[in-house]
């Protein structure tokens, strides 16, 4: 995350993230009924921009969204307290003792329920923003507690990079970019320039775990949820497949998918892949991004209040 700190407002710009391996066990008491994950998180270039502005005393919270792909937050009676960021806001007030009197616009880039984490981007970006907003200081323990509350993936989209994550997913070992670990990955193929391929469906993640718990991971895969998002979702068995036909890889689903990830380190591959993902009609939406990013400092110029 990258927050530029204005006067009235405060913007970051939040990456979305894959899981470069993703090895799911069996669901625990102690990790509140969830399976327990190992888990290699990587951000990737694919930006929401999350606008956070002080309101009136006593006004509440305000929500805008815009992009041309917000999947069913778009929906007429969606409510606005289901949006991750607005939990996000709620969650942090709540912990400082201040009133959420905060206007949140989201400029969404990162596909809708694609396996990317972009709810939990935007969330995560929303609490960095307003521990700088509201000059809170909270530690980065603190701000993982309060994450790990509102979702698996939220701890890690706090912080960014490449990350082993166990527990839940929210027990995390940040990767050294230039370390031994990193430099496998590399080696693997598995860092790099990308290509992203997202649909207009979306993958309930939840339904996708209990799915999985039926058909279990497919061989050799490197998402154990693969084969579930797969059978559930067949347009991204057959994107995978063009992919490895053309020998372009390696290619893997996003998290609980649908979206599936290819590693196209050259551009003639991703001229390939893009030309017969485009025959096929194999995915909706192209992509492209690298990964693992840093956070990026971009200056924004910050609106007053509205
Ligand atoms: C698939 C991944 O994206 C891989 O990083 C994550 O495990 C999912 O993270 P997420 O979208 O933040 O998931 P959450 O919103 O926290 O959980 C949604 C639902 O997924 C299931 N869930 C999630 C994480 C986990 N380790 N085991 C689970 O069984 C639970 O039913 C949970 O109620
Ligand atoms: N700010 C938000 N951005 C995207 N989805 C959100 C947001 N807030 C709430 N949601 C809801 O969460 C669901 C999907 O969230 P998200 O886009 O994070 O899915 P995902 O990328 O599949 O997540 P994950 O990779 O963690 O499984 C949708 O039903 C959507 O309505």
């Amino acid at each position: 995350m990258s927050p530029a700190a204005g006067r009235d407002g405060i913007a970051l710009y939040c990456p979305a993230k894959i899981n470069l391996r993703l090895r799911v066990g069996p669901t625990r008491a102690d990790l509140g009924g969830q399976h327990r994950l190992d888990t290699i998180y990587s951000a990737v270039g694919i930006w929401d921009r999350v606008e956070l502005r002080q309101r009136e005393p006593g006004s509440g919270f305000r929500l805008t969204l815009e992009g041309e792909h917000l999947g069913d937050l778009n929906r007429r009676d969606a409510d606005p307290r289901a949006n991750l960021a607005v939990k996000a806001l709620l969650a942090m007030a709540q912990a400082a003792g201040h009133q959420p009197d905060v206007s949140i616009h989201i400029v969404k880039r990162i596909p809708v329920g694609a396996g990317l984490a972009g709810g939990s981007a935007d969330a995560a970006g929303t609490m960095l923003g307003l521990n700088r907003l509201w000059n809170l200081g909270m530690p980065a323990t603190e701000l993982d507690r309060i994450a790990a509350q509102l979702g698996a993936d939220l701890p890690f989209c706090l912080h960014g990079g490449l990350s082993r994550g166990t527990g839940f997913g929210q027990i995390l070992q940040p990767l050294d970019l230039a370390g031994p670990q990193a430099q496998r990955l590399s080696r693997a193929g598995l860092t790099g320039h990308l290509l992203i391929g997202a649909y207009e469906d979306q993958l309930s993640t939840a339904q996708v775990y209990k799915a999985f718990d039926l058909i279990g991971p497919g061989p050799n895969d490197l998402n154990d949820l693969q084969e579930t998002a797969c059978t559930l979702h067949p347009r991204s068995r057959q994107a995978l497949d063009l992919a490895r036909r053309a020998g372009i890889g390696p290619a893997f689903v996003s998290g609980s998918g649908p979206s599936v990830v290819v590693m196209a380190p050259r551009p003639e591959q991703a001229v390939t892949l893009i030309r017969l993902w485009r025959e096929q009609n194999a995915v909706d939406r192209i992509i492209e991004a690298d990964s693992p990013v840093l956070p990026r400092i971009i200056p924004l110029r910050v609106t007053h209040g509205q």
